[in-house]
């Protein structure tokens, strides 16, 4: 079974509490989001393998650790899961980076795919799909699910909010991939919003509404 990991970092709750604030603008918005995924990603990679290396310090030789050359790639999906891209490179600059295109139809709750391109050798990387939020959790099953159709083995999945439903749904779709939040709310409302939320996180980025 897949794990689910709530970062209950206090740094992580505090930050996230802020973009909950209906009164945060975008800029304010974008840069809490941006930071949130920093260190979400800092937290999400404490397995990573380390491997010994020779080098020399001003002072003698010693063996020291660096990453065991594994690659990684960030997957956001579109358009708010951009907004958690730089803070994920801040703390893994080599990843290479893929986006996939998914908007919710906001009548069925359904979604739809318009855009994929990922990097070449994506099929070797460790990969981390990152999406502010899992509502209904159909966006993040149908990425996860063209991830794989694509050759992806090994991946992970990162959403700031996340409500019951929608990782009750990630759980059963893809019980092999393990699942880091940020925080569990409650529900979803009548519209598939996440209760209390912090309403719509693309528009909220890109200030589209
Ligand atoms: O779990 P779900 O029910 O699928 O809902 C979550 C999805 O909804 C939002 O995207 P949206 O469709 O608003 O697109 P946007 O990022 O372009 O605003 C959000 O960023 C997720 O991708
Ligand atoms: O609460 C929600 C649910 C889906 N997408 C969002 O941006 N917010
Ligand atoms: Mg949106």
């Amino acid at each position: 079974m897949a794990k689910v990991q709530i970062m209950d970092h206090p740094l992580i709750q505090h930050k996230i509490n802020f973009i909950r604030r209906e009164d945060v603008g975008s800029k304010d918005f974008r840069t809490a989001v941006s930071e949130i995924a920093s260190l979400m990603c800092y937290e999400a990679t404490r397995d990573l393998e380390l491997q010994d290396v020779q080098i020399k310090t001003p002072i003698c030789e010693m063996t020291g650790k660096e990453l065991a050359g594994k690659k990684l790639a960030v997957i956001p999906i579109l358009r708010a899961g951009l907004g958690m891209v730089d803070g994920m490179l801040s703390m893994i600059p080599a990843a290479k980076v893929g986006h996939i295109g998914l908007y919710r139809d906001p009548e069925t709750l359904e979604p739809v795919e318009y855009y994929c391109k990922l990097p070449v050798d994506c099929e070797e990387r460790e990969v981390f799909v990152v999406d502010p939020m899992l509502a209904t959790g159909g966006s993040l099953v149908a990425a996860v699910t063209l991830l794989k159709q694509k050759g992806v083995k090994r991946m992970r999945a990162m959403c700031i909010l996340a409500a019951p439903e929608g990782v009750k749904a990630f759980e059963k779709a893809h019980p092999d991939v393990d699942l880091y939040i940020g925080a569990l709310d409650d529900h979803l409302n009548d519209h598939g919003y996440i209760v209390p939320g912090l309403g719509d996180a693309g528009d909220r980025i890109f200030g589209t509404k």
